[in-house]
């Protein structure tokens, strides 16, 4: 089935079998079916952009933590529809730039976009642009008095007004998209680690959004967990039409899955490109990155040289 961008999705709904309508409800502005509720609190249309427009566009950011600049003159493009991998070792600035991409760090010079609207800085703006980015962060965030369902369910309860059985037959759906409907009734002390680490995304996927973000979502798990989870983002990504951007230091989990490749090191950015011109790279940060070698340009402590210049 071809891709297409979430956005250019119609907006009406058209007769789909049940699973599908109910996943259709959630999109504002959609024509709901009379018996449906509608909810008070939906997230609001994404702005109709051009298809071609990119689902991220950064242009000469520069981001500070703690008085330092951590990333220089940032500029990047995230295609629609792809997987897009963010990597860099360790304390090279992934999840700072991810935060720039939430709006959770307000660049200190420069501009982010997301689908073409810049990151929003006023607080209710924010929040509505942030319901249609999914985001998967560093550890799973699962409440643990909470069954897996009960988790899945919350941004729905959270963000609508849509009544229990819908919500209830939108969270079987998430669950199934995970392969863990059988899962519903777990507590997370009850699943294993990569089970885990599929219910936050079934919960990130809760709301249906056309942006995928995930931080670091291999952290703790074994090889086979790994590729179920890279797999898994990547089936996901086709069958729901979205675009994905994982952030990781797992380079070769990663690159089976990714049509995209970014390279941060040493503040700045020193890839761009494909898996296949990664994989050719001789460029020595790239290749002291790929290779794990101790010795090289990179330094193992980074926060102990960082660059000061732009
Ligand atoms: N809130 C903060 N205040 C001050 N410095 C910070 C803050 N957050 C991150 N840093 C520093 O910014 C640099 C980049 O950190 P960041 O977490 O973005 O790296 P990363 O590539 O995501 O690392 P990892 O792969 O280990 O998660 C590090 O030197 C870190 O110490």
């Amino acid at each position: 089935m071809p891709k297409r961008p979430a956005e250019s999705r119609p907006a009406t709904i058209r007769p789909l079998a049940p699973p599908q309508a109910l996943t259709a409800i959630q999109r504002p502005g959609a024509k709901l079916p009379r018996f449906f509720a509608i909810p008070r609190s939906a997230p609001e249309d994404p702005p109709v952009t051009d298809p071609d427009t990119p689902a991220v566009r950064v242009t000469d950011v520069r981001l500070e933590r703690g008085g330092r600049t951590v990333l220089h003159d940032v500029t990047l493009v995230v295609p629609r529809g792809g997987v897009t991998a963010v990597l860099g070792p360790s304390g090279s600035g992934k999840s700072t730039l991810l935060a720039a991409l939430t709006g959770e760090l307000v660049p200190a010079a420069g501009s982010v976009e997301i689908f073409g609207e810049p990151v929003p800085r006023q607080q209710k703006a924010l929040l509505s642009m942030r319901k249609r980015l999914g985001v998967l962060l560093q550890g799973n965030g699962l409440l643990t008095d909470m069954t897996a369902a009960e988790n899945v369910a919350l941004p729905l309860r959270t963000h609508t007004d849509l009544p229990d059985a819908v919500i209830r037959s939108l969270v079987e759906m998430k669950l199934h998209a995970v392969g863990l409907r059988a899962a519903a009734d777990l507590y997370p002390r009850e699943l294993s680690g990569g089970m885990a680490r599929r219910v936050a995304l079934a919960r990130a996927l809760a709301l249906d959004p056309p942006l995928m973000i995930y931080d670091e979502p291999l952290t703790g798990l074994d090889p086979i967990a790994s590729g179920v989870v890279m797999s898994l983002v990547r089936r996901l990504n086709d069958t729901l039409g979205l675009t994905s951007i994982v952030v990781t230091h797992h380079v070769h989990e990663t690159m089976p899955v990714a049509d995209h490749a970014i390279v941060i090191a040493n503040g700045r950015i020193v890839f761009t490109g494909t898996p296949a011109e990664l994989a050719a790279s001789q460029d020595p940060l790239v290749r002291q990155f790929l290779d794990g070698q101790p010795d090289g340009p990179i330094p193992f402590d980074t926060t102990a040289r960082a660059p000061e210049a732009a």
